[in-house]
C-alpha cells in the first residue's frame, strides 16, 4: 500500500531534508518534492508537509511570503479537500500566514533564538497526527526558532481550547507564546502547525524518538483509511 505525500520547498527551507527522511523511513515510500514556484501539487495526495526553515529569509514575517506563493494557494485548496497538512516551525508561520490556521507566530519574548529540546504536553490525542500518543503525555521534541511567540485574540483562545484544537502545550516557558501554546489544529482536524520539530527526533541517534509516533500514527491512519 503506497503512501503519497508531498514536501513543499521554499527559497530558505532547510528542514525540508529531514522532514523527507522521516516520512521516507517511516512510510517506505519517498515524498514527492514539490517547489514554491509549482502551480501544482501531485495528483492524490495523502499528505502534505510545510518544513521548517527561513523562507524568504523571514523578509516582512516569517511565512508571510510563503504563504503567496503559487503553491501555497494548491496547498490551502487541498486542505479545503481534506488532505492532511502538517506544518513545521516555519510551515506552522506558512499556515498562520496563509489562513488555514489562527493566529500568529511573533517574534520571541526573550527576542532570542532558542535551540533546545523542549518538554511537551500531548493535550488532544483524538486527531490523526497526535492519536499515538496518550493524553496529557509528556515527551520531548527540539525547537529551533525565533519566531514562536504564539498570538491570538482571547476569543479565538477560548474556542482553540474548547475545540480540542491545542495540539500540544510547552511544559515550560520556551518563547512567550500564549497559553504555553506549542501547536495547534484546524477546525475540521486535517491541518496541524507546531513549532517544535518531529521530524529531528525520531530516532534514538538524534538524541530522542519522541517525534516519531506522529508520523507513524498518521501514516498508518492514512493507509489503512
Ligand atoms: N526552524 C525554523 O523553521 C525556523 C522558523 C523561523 N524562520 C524562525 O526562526 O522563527
Amino acid at each position: 500500500m503506497s503512501f503519497r505525500s508531498a514536501v513543499i520547498t521554499f527559497p530558505g527551507s532547510n528542514c525540508d531534508r529531514d522532514m523527507a527522511v522521516a516520512l521516507e523511513q517511516i512510510s517506505g515510500t519517498a515524498p514527492a518534492r514539490v517547489w514554491h514556484g509549482d502551480a501544482e501539487l501531485p495528483e492524490s495526495l495523502d499528505f502534505i508537509a510545510l518544513p521548517g526553515g527561513f523562507s524568504y529569509g523571514d523578509y516582512l514575517r516569517s511565512g508571510a511570503m510563503a504563504a503567496r506563493s503559487p503553491i501555497t494557494k494548491a496547498v490551502v485548496a487541498a486542505a479545503g479537500r481534506g488532505v492532511p497538512v502538517l506544518g513545521i516551525c516555519n510551515g506552522f508561520q506558512v499556515l498562520t500566514e496563509s489562513g488555514l490556521l489562527p493566529g500568529a507566530l511573533m517574534r520571541n519574548a526573550s527576542q532570542n533564538f532558542v535551540c533546545r529540546d523542549v518538554p511537551l504536553r500531548v493535550e488532544n490525542n483524538q486527531s490523526l497526527f497526535t492519536s499515538g500518543y496518550d493524553s496529557g503525555e509528556t515527551i520531548h521534541i527540539p525547537v529551533a526558532h525565533h519566531d514562536g511567540n504564539f498570538f491570538a485574540d482571547e476569543d479565538t483562545l477560548d474556542r482553540l481550547e474548547g475545540e480540542g484544537r491545542v495540539a500540544f502545550r510547552y511544559l515550560d516557558s520556551v518563547n512567550g507564546s500564549q497559553r504555553d501554546i506549542a501547536g495547534i489544529l484546524n477546525d475540521a482536524g486535517n491541518v496541524l502547525g507546531m513549532m517544535p520539530h518531529p521530524e529531528r527526533a525520531i530516532e534514538d541517534a538524534h538524541g530522542g524518538s519522541d517525534g516519531r509516533a506522529l508520523f507513524e500514527t498518521a501514516i498508518k491512519g492514512l493507509v489503512a483509511a
